[in-house]
């Protein structure tokens, strides 16, 4: 039976609706020292960037623009299928500005490498990475990455952007599901 409420099925909370802001706020300041004097666009990658980007966004106390990318490499699933598809395209053009990528999470590695790989080719003067979870277990192509929140162990992470199958996106905290739910 459906789990009545979003919060049933985690296992284990590893970071706090708390914990989340104040990391933000911290990444914030490092990236308004990194940009004073250069314009901003923030590149967020839909979905699961929504909510990063809404406080991350709201914790800068400078301007910065804010574009959307949608890719998908996980369909419905827990594994990245390693093929990355856009979904919906910038409406910027970011030849000559200073871009930020900003996802919640870099798993394999596989989505973001593409990304940048393909934003490079567009033309900026700078692109740089800021992920709020990385899994250094996970990764299978190594990309720099200049702001990251925490490094994670290699397990199924949702809550605050993060899904399984579009469900536990709206949760305050990040945590572990319950192995019964996907296997
Ligand atoms: O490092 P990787 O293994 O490539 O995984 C990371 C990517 O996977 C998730 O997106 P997903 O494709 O599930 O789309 P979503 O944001 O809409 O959930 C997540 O939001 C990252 O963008
Ligand atoms: O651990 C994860 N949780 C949710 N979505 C994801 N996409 C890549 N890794 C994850
Ligand atoms: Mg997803």
């Amino acid at each position: 039976m459906d789990a009545e409420h979003v919060g049933d099925d985690i296992v284990e909370i590893l970071f706090t609706e708390e914990q989340i802001q104040a990391r933000i706020a911290e990444m914030a300041a490092q990236i308004e020292a990194d940009y004073e004097g250069k314009d901003l666009l923030i590149v967020g990658v839909l979905r699961g960037a929504i909510m990063v980007i809404a406080d991350l966004a709201r914790s800068l106390g400078r301007h910065v623009e804010i574009d959307w990318m949608a890719v998908s490499s996980y369909g419905s699933g827990t594994k990245s299928s390693g093929v990355v598809r856009i979904l919906k395209d910038l409406d910027t053009d970011i030849a000559g500005r200073h871009v930020l990528i900003v996802d919640e999470i870099i798993d394999t590695g596989l989505t973001l490498s593409w990304l940048l790989a393909n934003l490079t080719s567009r033309g900026p003067a700078s692109v740089e990475i800021a992920t709020l979870l990385r899994k250094p277990e996970a990764v299978q192509m190594p990309i720099d990455v200049k702001y990251v929140g925490w490094d994670i162990p290699n397990e199924f992470v949702v809550g605050y952007g993060l899904d399984y199958r579009e469900r536990y996106r709206n949760l305050r905290d990040i945590g572990t599901l319950a192995p019964h739910v996907y296997s």
